[in-house]
């Protein structure tokens, strides 16, 4: 076997790759995260390894935009009630949820997907956009770069969109969850490793925030008799960030390519550096 097509499912690492045998050249997976692929292992080894960055980006900012109004705006509670009786008759408070108009939406991870989900808040005349990430990110939406503190303070919706590292690891432990507001909305469509789940479980059923959406969970799928899956006030979605039919087609093709060009040597388009 001379390459690997690989999923975020599929865990590279030293095992994998001897098993693959010496002749394995590139490593190529239909994703833009790559927690998954032990990257060094295969540099020493020789092998190049390849994402799809980009080509999701679309995909993934507009699930976080409907997983965020679907938590917010308590789509699944309502749905239900229609199907199941629950809604006897209209009343003026009942399915209320806060929205996103004059609200302070804070991004943890400011990357292309972190920044294509704040090109898509604003619409929503939001009050501010703030944004934590290593860097300062200039940008024409008018994000304001805050400490992760800050963010978790002063945020009505806190919108996870940072890369899983072991620096990112369950950053949003209790003490993060106990900072941000009593109101707030949480929403992660990154890796569900930022989170320390259990935390999220207590902090949910305390009723300490409001709501959690996730689009990622540990592990995947969840199992269901996961305690997320009993709380009202969170959405669980089976990791669909990047199922648009477009972005599926573009990233299969991709990593086609990544491959191809890994065999013979050439440019890989998206070779990880
Ligand atoms: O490409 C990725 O990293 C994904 O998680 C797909 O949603």
């Amino acid at each position: 076997m001379n390459a690997l097509f690989v999923t975020i499912k599929e865990k590279i690492d030293g095992e994998v790759l001897d098993a693959a045998g010496p002749q394995l050249k590139v490593v190529a997976t239909i994703s833009v995260g790559h927690d998954h692929l032990d990257v060094a292992e295969c540099r020493k080894r020789g092998i190049r390894v390849a994402n799809t960055p980009e080509l999701l980006t679309d995909a993934t900012a507009e699930l976080t935009l409907a997983l965020l109004l679907c938590t917010s705006r308590r789509l699944p509670e309502a749905l239900n009630a229609v199907r199941d009786g629950g809604w006897t008759k209209w009343s003026l408070t009942w399915m209320v949820g806060p929205g996103l108009a004059d609200a302070t939406v804070g991004i943890v991870g400011f990357g292309r997907i972190g920044q294509a989900v704040a090109k898509r808040i604003k619409p929503f005349q939001v009050a501010r956009i703030l944004y934590s990430n290593r860097s300062e990110r200039p940008n024409d939406i008018g994000a304001t770069r805050v400490t992760f503190d800050e963010l978790l303070k002063e945020s009505d919706f806190v919108i996870c969109c940072i890369a899983f590292t072991p620096d990112s690891k369950e950053i949003f432990n209790r003490s993060a969850f106990e900072k941000m507001k009593k109101t707030a909305i949480f929403i992660n469509t990154s890796r569900g490793g930022t989170v320390d789940q259990a935390a999220l479980v207590e902090i949910l059923k305390e009723g300490r925030i409001r709501a959690a959406g996730l689009d990622v969970t540990t592990p995947e799928p969840l199992p269901l008799d996961s305690p997320l899956l009993k709380l009202k006030n969170c959405v669980v979605l089976p990791h669909i960030g990047s199922a648009t039919i477009e972005a599926t087609n573009a990233i299969a093709e991709m990593t086609a390519r990544n491959i191809l060009a890994g065999l013979t040597g050439d440019r890989m388009p998206g070779e990880l550096k």
